[in-house]
């Protein structure tokens, strides 16, 4: 379980979320809704454990993340992974990057380099590249060069980079936002996918509906904190805080 709490975080002297408390449970998908600009990546990056907060604490399963040293910080955030809102992929076959995320963690973890060289399949690609692209209904592009993708195919292929080392939580930033409406759906199918494996995914949506069709909690990011943490259709059909009930009325109009 990731955990923040209490937490603040400002980009020098502007303060841009305040007293943030969320905890995210294996297998569950939570989404953090709120408008452009109000800090919904800047929670993401606190969540991956990226950026320190100026107060407060984040803990992974229990542990106070910024009170380690930092080799260990290293080997919690390996645990977590984040695909960006722009999928960046290199220049090299969907199966290479989709094992790029496999050789960051070869490199740090020979458990994991054993457990690789047991599931190479005949071809030479481990199983798992195969197994998460099925994830997102793309293991027929294999050896296509990842600069011929569209952009849904490739943002599809950075969420299989992600789940590919199976993190112990994923966090997606708007993972649909370009996309129509089928590859929004391939990607909808495979979060429900990743919850039923066990993830705790974490969802920044501006898109209300999306995180009305996947998210078993919400969290409303609305100025400089959360205005309302709690169940999708509870928060939805009756929410508690005056400013979540405008937001979601779409009476707020940032
Ligand atoms: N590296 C940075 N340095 C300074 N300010 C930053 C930095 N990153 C973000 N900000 C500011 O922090 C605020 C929150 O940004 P953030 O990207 O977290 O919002 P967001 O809700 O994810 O926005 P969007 O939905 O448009 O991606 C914005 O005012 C932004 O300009």
């Amino acid at each position: 379980m990731i955990e923040l709490d209490a937490v603040s975080y400002s980009y020098g002297d502007d303060s841009v979320v305040e007293n943030l408390s969320l905890s995210v449970e294996p297998g569950e998908v939570v989404g953090i809704i709120g408008p452009s600009g109000v800090g919904k990546t800047t929670v993401l990056r606190l969540l991956a454990l990226r950026l320190r907060p100026s107060a407060g604490e984040v803990r992974l399963d229990g542990q106070s993340v910024w009170d380690t040293d930092e080799r260990t910080r290293l080997s919690l955030r390996r645990q977590v992974g984040m695909v960006a809102q722009e999928a960046s992929l290199f220049d090299a076959t969907v199966a290479r990057n989709v094992e790029y995320g496999l050789h960051v963690r070869k490199e740090w973890d020979e458990r994991l380099r054993d457990r690789l060289a047991a599931l190479v399949s005949s071809n030479g690609t481990p199983e798992a590249v195969h197994d998460a692209l099925d994830l997102v209904e793309l293991r027929e592009k294999l050896d296509q060069p990842a600069r011929s993708l569209s952009g849904g195919e490739a943002q599809r292929v950075s969420f299989a980079r992600a789940v590919a080392y199976e993190p112990s939580h994923l966090l997606l930033d708007e993972p649909t936002s370009d996309l129509d409406p089928r590859n929004t759906g391939l990607i909808e199918d495979a979060i429900r996918d990743a919850r039923a494996r066990g993830i705790g995914v974490v969802v920044a949506t501006h898109d209300m509906h999306q995180a009305e069709r996947i998210a078993d909690r919400v969290a409303v990011l609305l100025g400089d904190g959360f205005t309302e943490v709690g169940p999708t259709e509870r928060v939805f059909e009756s929410p508690t805080d005056e400013r979540t009930r405008r937001f979601i009325d779409g009476e707020l109009v940032y």
